[in-house]
């Protein structure tokens, strides 16, 4: 996309207000040729080259008549292009959220968030302000008309010579406005740099003092500030001496008015009023050009802005960026599950009702046979007269049954398939198969490759595997947060279209290795918005063996945990992370490693919990402890991004070598 497109596109958002905008600071712009022409009548009069009698009080009212005036359209001006750019501005940060929310969760964005939060931020800004100036330079170019016409008819060679040299000057400064967008480019780079490790260095308070690495994590953020500060510096001389030689143009076109103007004057064919013209429109016409060189810098700061833009869509079409759509991200739709729920219904609703559109057409086709059956039943027993009317009636009993039967289900169907139409859930997990699912890692060429593998409903799958081995991105590619490159995930033996809106509850839970929790209270840590229904968080916090915690914590469930739950133990966060999963209800339970910051014997309490508060879960496990390995109905173990083999932990041990030794290792660490 060019960067005239995308200010066209933008534009485009709200034609109507741009106009409006655009129409109302015309009428600014034009103001002031009014005042202009008074002036120059008014200085006439005083040398009787023209009637107007209005005296000095009259022109100062007349003056402060158009100030005024000039101020009121000013006022309207700021209400409309505040109204057209901020929602323009809104339309850029709301396409690029839904983006980044849409994009698989391990890889939402390509930059760190300092640095996306610093996009968000300034580059659309600066794509408003470029926006916002077209409206200026539209109006000021009808102004330098309209001005150019009147003061080429009082004196064209004038006009000629006294703004050619400004119009050079100012294009001359104008080319060096290439190197200001060299020098904006960097500042903004210096800029998200700063930005992103301000956030890094808050996000990892722990991991530094752990590492003792408080100076050089300080000495490394001063660089970053050393580097802004000059960048930045450079951006602001750069900006600040073309604006300077914008200013002072007016000096300069009135300096050559006054040398030029004396001569004319003497020989009568240029009067006082013209001088007094010349030089109020003086001003008008040189911030005109002034500004169209501004509006030529923001234009190009815009396609930096755009580029940088574009970047954080990580390969989509900028036209994602301009598309026209409402100013918010979801549509609830009344007695429908959240928006989340609706695509998951519609990612296997899609599928869903071609099969039942497909069975639909069979029965439809089995009732019309059943019909067609019947009517021949009719004829044949219109012929053979004489039968006894007791087998008549019997058959005709029959009929109607399967009739009715067949009715029944269609009526059924028509139900299934309104609930897809609406798009509530997926049907319940009676079997989950992966085929082929593959994804390899650009920078690393490491991944997993051709995994294979199906669970039934109420099973217990435990991933295992040496370290590097694939566990993690097995999981992430099934559950969408990395975008497979390869393979087919089925529901019930229905494709699933796009694992990443489809594997959420209520189809699917998932508790990533390292947990992600908020500086909130505990309660919104696990409720995550969710409202609190019965006992339910209770429940979730006993099965994910939490409650004792609970119980010691200061202020309980309403303890603000800190920045990404510093105030918990590593096994607290984890398990915090598990009550969120568990609060919420799913067919697919999927533990990353929950292990990991747990003891054998609250593991062992978790799992137990787990399956008695519901018998039919179906979880994908990744863990490495017998706890986990010897409750599992199957296991299989990953090497070098491959499935090594797959069995219960006993056909294990006897086969593999690698889980012998993930088995033993286990107990040498116990
Ligand atoms: N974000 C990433 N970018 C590039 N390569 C990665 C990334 N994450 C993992 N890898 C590589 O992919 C391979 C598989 O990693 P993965 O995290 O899935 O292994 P794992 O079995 O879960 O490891 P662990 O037992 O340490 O959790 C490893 O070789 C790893 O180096």
């Amino acid at each position: 996309m060019t960067t005239f497109q995308y200010l066209k596109g933008l534009i485009m958002y709200r034609p109507f207000r741009y106009f409006i905008n655009a129409l109302a600071w015309t009428i600014i712009y034009l103001a002031p040729i009014a005042p202009g022409l008074i002036t120059k009548a008014f200085f006439d009069s005083l040398t009787e080259k023209s009637t107007l009698s209005i005296g000095v009080w009259g022109l100062i009212a007349l003056l402060i008549a158009a100030a005024l005036g000039r101020i009121l359209l000013i006022i309207v001006g700021f209400i409309t292009d505040v109204q057209f750019r901020f929602r323009m501005g809104m339309l850029l940060r709301r396409n690029l959220l839904e983006h980044v929310l849409k994009q698989p969760g391990a890889q939402a964005i390509p930059v760190s968030p300092g640095e996306a939060i610093s996009h968000f931020r300034d580059d659309v800004d600066q794509s408003e302000e470029a926006v916002s100036w077209s409206v200026d330079v539209f109006g000021m170019t009808v102004f330098a008309l309209v001005s150019g016409y009147i003061l080429i008819r009082i004196d064209a060679q004038m006009t000629l010579l006294v703004f050619m040299p400004i119009v050079i000057v100012i294009t001359a400064a104008q080319l060096a406005t290439v190197r200001l967008q060299k020098y904006r480019a960097a500042s903004r780079e210096s800029t998200s740099k700063v930005t992103g490790e301000i956030s890094e260095m808050f996000g990892n308070v722990q991991a530094i003092q752990v590492a003792g690495a408080e100076k050089r994590v300080i000495d490394r953020f001063r660089s970053f500030g050393d580097s802004r500060r000059k960048a930045m510096l450079k951006d602001r001389l750069m900006s600040e001496l073309l604006d300077s030689v914008f200013s002072n143009s007016v000096n300069l076109g009135t300096g050559l008015l006054l040398l030029l103007a004396g001569t004319k004057m003497r020989a009568g064919t240029f009067s006082v009023g013209d001088l007094a013209l010349f030089v109020y429109y003086l001003t008008f016409v040189t911030q005109f050009i002034t500004n169209v060189g501004k509006f030529i810098t923001y234009f190009k700061q815009m396609s930096v802005s755009l580029k940088r833009l574009t970047f954080l869509l990580q390969g989509a079409s900028a036209k994602v960026l301009t598309m026209v759509r409402p100013l918010y991200l979801k549509k609830e739709r009344v007695g429908v599950k959240t928006s989340a729920a609706s695509m998951v219904g519609k990612a296997v609703g899609a599928r869903g009702n071609d099969l039942v559109e497909v069975q639909g057409q069979e029965k439809r086709r089995g009732q019309k046979q059943v019909q067609e059956q019947v009517r021949k039943q009719d004829q044949e027993q219109e012929q053979v007269q004489g039968q006894e009317q007791e087998q008549v009636q019997e058959q005709e009993q029959e009929q109607d049954e399967v009739q009715d039967q067949a009715q029944k289900q269609d009526q059924e169907q028509d139900q299934v398939q309104d609930q897809a139409d609406d798009g509530v859930i997926a049907p319940p997990l009676q079997r989950l198969e992966v085929n082929g699912l593959s994804y390899t890692y650009p920078e690393t060429g490491r991944g997993i490759a051709d995994i294979h593998f199906a669970m039934q409903r109420g099973s217990f799958t435990v991933i295992t595997g040496t370290i590097g081995s694939g566990k993690t991105t097995l999981v992430r590619s099934l559950l969408g947060l990395l975008p497979k490159e390869g393979g087919t995930i089925a529901w019930n033996g229905v494709p699933v279209e796009d694992p990443g809106t489809f594997f959420t509850p209520p189809q699917s839970a998932y508790t990533a290795q390292v947990p992600r929790l908020y500086s909130d209270t505990l309660r919104n840590n696990v409720l995550l918005g969710q409202a609190e229904q019965g006992d339910s968080l209770q429940q979730a916090l006993n099965a994910a063996v939490l409650e004792y915690d609970v119980a010691q914590l200061p202020g309980g469930l309403d303890t603000v945990i800190g920045p990404r739950g510093v105030k918990l133990s590593g096994g607290q966060a984890q398990r915090t992370a598990a009550a969120r999963m568990l609060v919420r209800d799913a067919e697919l339970y999927v533990f990353d490693d929950l292990s990991s910051a747990l003891d054998v014997e609250t593991e062992q309490k978790l799992w137990e919990r787990m399956f008695q508060r519901r018998r039919e879960a179906t979880c994908l496990v990744v863990s490495h402890r017998k706890t986990a390995l010897t409750r599992a109905d199957h296991i299989i173990v990953m090497k070098d991004g491959r499935i090594e083999a797959e069995g219960t932990s006993e056909e294990l041990l006897l086969r593999s070598s690698t889980f012998r030794e993930l088995w033993y290792g286990d107990d040498r660490k116990a």
